[in-house]
């Protein structure tokens, strides 16, 4: 049996940055991984869509030339060019953690799949390893869900779409979420038809009804075809392709198609990890239980990152390392609530999101504030020649306080972190107004919206 005194299971996004702490502290740590350093994000998520996400937009200006007076001709996809400029991104950062952990004294790294023996020992292989404090970042992976037909045909997911050779004369895409999304404008950009299939009545449901009508707006202007409200999802082999059944309401009851690709979300990898044999709880789908400060039922445990299920970003594993670093190590009493939601969606305009949407905000039984403005009314966006999308701001009418923003546009993803440091500060929607900001940028008409807001019912 070896000993440390923390073993960290899981090299993602809170893993390592947490070795690094507790081993400047002068601690033994054994972090354990099964796959590759730098987890989801690194691998097989954050960085290499947006790498590609970056060659799908320069193709789509490249066709744009015209619009604004460059020649360009015909626009060819080098496929192979994309994925390889989208494997140096990632593995140029696998090598960075990789080289960082090596350097990391005091860090013992193991690589192979972790298991609990009991709440203090963990088994890698035939090795056996005991600490005082476990902490677990094992992260998530594809759900495939129980669709008829799915067992007869080959499906893609955000892993095996990483591998691809050739772009898919037709992707069709089950899940019109985030990662549906992304992969969806991207492969129609490189030359994809592409169908993305919806379950629910209207593409990224968590946000609001606009938001995911001008989204919709978006992708269908690229020539994507959508089908919402599929509720009789099913597979079948045709030729040498592949069929969805989408039937029931409207449209043409099945799709056939070169390719599938199941964004219909993920799953916690704690299936395998003999939480039973520590005692540690989890929720009905998985997610880990945890308090406040990320410790779960059993003390001297913490899960933090994807696993936990408050949140199911890079910045939000992120933000759960720095929460159990400043408990544990800096007598900082910082806790989960206190994290402000925020996300981007990565199409082309990106959407930003800050707090609450409209929906959740009306929810909340507030007296509500909500200012609007097309993107087609922002200097900064028509000068560059993208105009679609819209800006979208909530606040109390009371108190002031900033509810919420949503930034459908170019540049978004951008403009919406003014936003959310003014929430942070806990200041009033007029420290926006009185703010002066930079000519010309979609941030400059931020205090316009905020001074433009009326009240809503
Ligand atoms: C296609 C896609 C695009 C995304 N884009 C974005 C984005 O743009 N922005 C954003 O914020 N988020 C994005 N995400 C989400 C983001 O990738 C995750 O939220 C983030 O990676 C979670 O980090 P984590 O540390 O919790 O887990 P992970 O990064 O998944 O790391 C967990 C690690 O634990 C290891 N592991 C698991 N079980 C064991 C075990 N038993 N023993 C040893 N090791 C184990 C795994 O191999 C993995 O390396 C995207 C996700 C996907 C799939
Ligand atoms: N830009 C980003 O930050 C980014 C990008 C990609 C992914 N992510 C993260 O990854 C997570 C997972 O993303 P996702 O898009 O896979 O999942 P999701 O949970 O956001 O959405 C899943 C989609 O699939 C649909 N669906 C679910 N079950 C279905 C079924 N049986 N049949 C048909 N449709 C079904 C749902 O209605 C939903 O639209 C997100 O929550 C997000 O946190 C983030």
């Amino acid at each position: 049996m070896k000993r440390f005194d923390a073993i960290i299971t899981g090299a993602g996004q809170a893993g390592p940055s947490l070795a690094g702490r507790l081993t400047a502290a002068g601690k033994t740590v054994a972090l354990i991984e099964r796959k590759h350093v730098g987890g989801t994000c690194v691998n097989t998520g954050c960085m290499p869509t947006k790498a590609m996400v970056a060659s799908a937009y320069a193709a789509h200006l490249a066709r744009r030339g015209a619009d604004y007076g460059v020649v360009t001709g015909e626009v060819c996809i080098d496929f192979h060019k994309v994925m390889a400029r989208k494997d140096k991104v990632r593995f140029d950062a696998r090598k960075g953690n990789e080289d960082w952990l090596a350097g990391m004294k005091g860090l013992t790294f193991i690589r192979g799949h972790a298991r609990f023996e009991s709440p203090t020992e963990i088994r890698v292989g035939e090795e056996r390893l005991s600490a005082g404090q476990i902490f677990l970042n094992v992260g998530g992976r594809a759900v495939v869900p129980d669709f008829p037909g799915v067992g007869d045909v080959p499906h893609l997911d955000n892993v095996s779409m990483m591998e691809l050779t050739e772009v898919p004369k037709h992707l069709i895409v089950v899940g019109g979420s985030y990662i549906g999304l992304e992969f969806a404008q991207m492969f129609r950009r490189f030359g994809s038809d592409v169908t993305v299939v919806e379950k629910g009545p209207r593409l990224i449901a968590r946000e609001d009804e606009d938001v995911s009508a001008a989204v919709r707006d978006i992708l269908e202007r690229e020539g994507i075809a959508i089908r919402t409200g599929a509720e009789c999802i099913r597979f079948f082999k045709s030729g040498d392709g592949v069929g969805v059944g989408v039937d029931c309401t409207a449209g043409t009851p099945e799709i056939l198609g070169s390719h599938i690709l199941l964004a219909t979300g993920r799953r916690p990898n704690t299936d395998d990890l003999g939480l039973d044999k520590a005692g540690v709880a989890t929720d009905k789908r998985g997610y880990v239980t945890v308090d406040e400060r990320l410790e779960t039922s059993v003390p001297g445990i913490f899960a933090m990152g994807d696993c936990n299920g408050r949140g199911a970003f890079t910045h939000t594993a992120y933000n759960d390392f720095e929460i159990v670093a400043a408990n544990l190590l800096d007598n900082e009493p910082r806790k989960v609530s206190d994290r402000i939601q925020t996300y981007a969606l990565y199409i082309d305009p990106p959407l930003g999101r800050a707090g609450m949407s409209e929906t959740e905000a009306r929810k909340s039984g507030r007296k509500l504030l909500i200012g609007t403005r097309p993107m087609s009314r922002v200097g900064r966006a028509k000068e560059k020649g993208e105009t679609l999308g819209f800006m979208k701001v909530i606040a109390d009418a009371q108190t002031k306080e900033i509810l919420g923003a949503s930034i459908l546009g170019t540049g978004g993803d951008e403009a919406v972190q003014s936003i959310l440091d003014v929430m942070y500060a806990g200041r009033p929607y007029t420290t926006i107004t009185h703010a002066v900001h930079i000519h010309p940028t979609v941030s400059e008409l931020i205090p316009t919206v905020f001074g433009d807001m009326q009240p809503v019912d």
